[in-house]
């Protein structure tokens, strides 16, 4: 998995790769202004818009300069506004200044005209992770004009004024777009800034993954490319058995759909069996959406453990009895799945979080997230709740949204590459306990199932979502679900 590096480490990673691979800070600023004119051509060189790059003093402004020139010898309508003295800006800046080939219009900030016309594209290179102090005095009017216009808005690397590993603390570009260079910067993934983010690219400049490795600190973000190795194998001596025997306890009446989705998914994730047990006095009167799921009777006298995992909470409601949700951990010891009301209820009940067996997924959204464990400041702050809350409790915390947190009792927290604003859809979330349940019943370690199912819940809502955008439902991921394997291809 690709580490996240802080900021401030950056600066070391490039002058570690430099010195490595034998090039100057000017060459990597280079393949950086490549890899962003690679990406940027595609969608533009049809429309013939003007292009306005504001360069900043620092390299993230060198970039803006690099690409001011590549731009150029594409044919582009180049436009380059710079905030400071050449001579007191990086030296990569300058030397890439000295560069600047004929036919740009080029003005420094102070005396510039201040005309950008009707549909230009606007790209941000005033600063990046080397900010250190809110935008102020030029900065600030520059950003402030920015802001108010419409158009495509590119941020090179970070929306200026945004932090690399922290909250926003002032003004920032908003932008439609961020690329970033080779890993996502920790504050590019905080829900509060997906205003100033917009879409999200990485671009790969060539530093390899082992570069950052030693920078390691605990953040980690998930690629396709990463999944494959959390995979078990099966063999075609493989039986329906050895694929899991999983149960999904609840739903009260009127929100049997829950369980019904969690089984759904649980079946096309690769379960061999998967049972739905209905709080109803005779849940074999309950007609389930497939007739692959087998129905259950549960009391809270017997012995869950004849079931290789279960999944607990979606559908509930408050009211199931306090006796009868503590039973289910005295019934079940292995690793579970905790979903909806069952975290509700554990906020409720909070003595109860003690009783889970480790390594269990809990896998909160937002809101009950915060009633587990009270309000935070900025995602920052709740990274670090949920990475306390697994700790503390040995359990694997699902912090779900836009990029996804999956925090570890080791410590460690992974961010996932995949899904999409299209699954914000009811049942969304049972989906995804189906697939985490059924990934824990096929003998995935905890850890694993975890990955496994959260990259493969993002990516088939990524692929459902292409033909159904935003009328996509819950039940359009589940039958995207072997498409995902089928795409990794994890046979
Ligand atoms: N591997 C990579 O990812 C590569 C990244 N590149 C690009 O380089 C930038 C980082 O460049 P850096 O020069 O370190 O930082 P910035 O461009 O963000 O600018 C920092 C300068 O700005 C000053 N500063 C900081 N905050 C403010 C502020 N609020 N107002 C005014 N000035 C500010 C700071 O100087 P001070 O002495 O005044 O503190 C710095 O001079 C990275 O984001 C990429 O875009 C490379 O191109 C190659 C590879
Ligand atoms: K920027």
């Amino acid at each position: 998995m690709l580490p996240i590096i802080s900021g401030e480490q950056v600066q070391q990673v490039d002058a570690s790769y430099c010195s490595t691979e034998k090039i100057s800070s000017l060459d990597l600023m280079e393949s950086a202004a490549i890899s962003f004119v690679d990406w940027l051509m595609p969608w533009i060189s049809d429309c013939n818009k003007p292009i306005y790059i504001f360069s900043g003093p620092g390299n993230n402004g060198g970039d803006g300069v690099a690409i001011a020139r590549l731009l150029k010898y594409l044919n582009q309508t180049v436009h380059l506004i710079y905030m400071k003295e050449v001579a007191d800006c990086s030296q990569d800046f300058q030397d890439n200044f000295h560069r600047l080939p004929n036919g740009i219009s080029v003005s420094k900030f102070d005396v510039w005209d201040g005309k950008i016309e009707k549909d230009s594209i606007i790209i941000d290179a005033v600063f990046g992770v080397g900010i250190n102090r809110p935008l102020e005095g030029p900065y600030l009017s520059l950003i402030k004009i920015l802001n108010k216009l419409g158009g495509l808005k590119i941020s090179i690397d970070i929306p200026s004024g945004l932090p690399a590993d922290q909250a926003a603390f002032g003004t920032v570009f908003k932008a439609n777009h961020t690329a970033t260079f080779q890993f996502p910067k920790l504050s590019l993934l905080f829900p509060e800034h997906a205003e100033l983010v917009g879409e999200l690219h990485i671009l790969d400049i060539g530093i390899h993954d082992h570069f950052l490795d030693k920078f390691e600190r605990g953040h980690f973000y998930l690629r396709q490319g990463d999944v494959l190795a959390f995979h078990r194998t099966f063999h075609r001596f493989s039986h329906k058995g050895d694929f899991g025997k999983v149960l999904f306890l609840g739903s009260e009446l009127g929100k049997s759909g829950a369980i019904n989705l969690s089984g759904y998914a649980a079946l096309r994730t690769g379960s061999g069996l998967v049972h739905i047990a209905p709080f109803m006095e005779d849940p074999f009167r309950m007609i389930p959406i497939v007739p692959e799921l087998m129905l259950y009777q549960d009391s809270s006298k017997t012995s869950l453990n004849q079931f290789d995992a279960i999944g607990i909470g979606p559908g509930w409601g408050m009211d199931v009895d306090k006796d009868y949700f503590q039973s289910i951990f005295a019934r079940f010891k292995k690793p579970m799945v905790i979903d909806a009301d069952g975290l509700n209820l554990l906020a409720k009940y909070p003595e109860l979080l003690k009783e889970i067996p480790q390594n269990s997924i809990l896998t909160p959204h937002l809101k009950e997230f915060e009633r587990l464990v009270g309000e935070s400041a900025n995602h920052l702050e709740r990274i670090e709740k949920a990475s306390s809350l697994a700790k503390a409790n040995k359990v694997i915390v699902i912090l779900k949204g836009a990029h996804t947190l999956i925090a570890l009792p080791d410590g460690r927290k992974i961010f996932n590459s995949t899904g999409n604003q299209y699954m914000a859809t009811a049942g969304s979330g049972d989906v995804l306990t189906g697939m985490l349940t059924s990934f824990l019943g096929q003998g995935y370690a905890p850890e694993n199932a975890a990955i496994c199912g959260v990259f493969h819940h993002g990516l088939a809502g990524e692929i459902a979502s292409k033909s159904k955008l935003r009328g996509m439902i819950a039940s359009d991921i589940i039958e995207s679900i072997p498409d995902t394997f089928i795409k990794l291809n994890v046979l």
